[in-house]
């Protein structure tokens, strides 16, 4: 059973996403947004890792090996780790807009257990904006795009200015974020347009 609240249904002046002019290419990889992200970091040693790559329009998809640190019950993925794949995956989906945006609403469904070692391959669109509003959906598919579906989300997010992190991040990680030499990974552990 499903069904998504009200808040996650788009109102009726929302308008189709526009993909930024300077976005990815469609089959581009995305790379990470910030080395200690725990959906995507490659420094974060038992983090997701996860790899997105940009779709067509306004769409991506995505993949994360289940590791047996990502386990709830024996051999199984965390219900949280899954939710967090469908967060990054749909929180990925704003570098194509070009937005700085946060999760507000996440609904998850389960439809299936995921086994440790399975290849997790998510596809996510934004399906509607309104104002700072962004409304998303997602699918995760078991072992590949043609695989069984196992999980289900859909997401609002909100738009933020910088500030937003700026303001409330632990002042060491920002002052080392805001401090790196590369332009562009200072720009993207923000999700600034740089
Ligand atoms: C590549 C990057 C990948 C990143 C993936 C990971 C993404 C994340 O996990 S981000 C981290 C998790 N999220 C957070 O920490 C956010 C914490 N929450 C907040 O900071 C605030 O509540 C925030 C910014 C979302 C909204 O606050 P604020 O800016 O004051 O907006 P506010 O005026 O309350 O709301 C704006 C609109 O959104 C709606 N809204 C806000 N929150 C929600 C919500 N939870 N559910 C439904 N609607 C909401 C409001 O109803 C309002 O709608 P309307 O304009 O129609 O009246």
């Amino acid at each position: 059973m499903s069904g998504i609240s009200a808040s996650l249904t788009p109102p009726a002046d929302a308008v189709a996403a526009v993909r930024h002019p300077d976005a990815p290419a469609p089959g581009e990889l995305l790379g990470a947004h910030y080395g200690q992200c725990f959906g995507c970091g490659e420094d974060q040693p038992h983090g997701l890792h996860l790899q997105a790559r940009a779709g067509e329009g306004v769409s991506l998809t995505a993949e994360f090996t289940v590791q047996p640190a990502h386990q709830g019950a024996p051999g199984l993925a965390h219900g949280g780790v899954l939710a967090t794949a469908l967060d990054e995956t749909l929180g990925s989906l704003n570098w194509l807009l070009r937005t700085i945006a946060v999760t507000g609403r996440l609904e998850t469904d389960f439809v299936r257990p995921v086994p440790v070692g399975t290849v997790l391959y998510l596809e996510a669109e934004v399906t509607a904006v309104a104002g700072r509003k962004i409304y998303s959906r997602a699918a995760g598919r078991i072992g590949g795009p043609d695989g069984p579906v196992a999980i289900r989300a859909e997401a609002l997010f909100i738009e933020v200015k910088v500030d937003h992190f700026v303001d409330n991040g632990r002042p060491q990680e920002i002052k080392a974020a805001m401090s790196d030499p590369d332009q562009l990974r200072r720009a993207r552990a923000f999700e600034v347009n740089p």
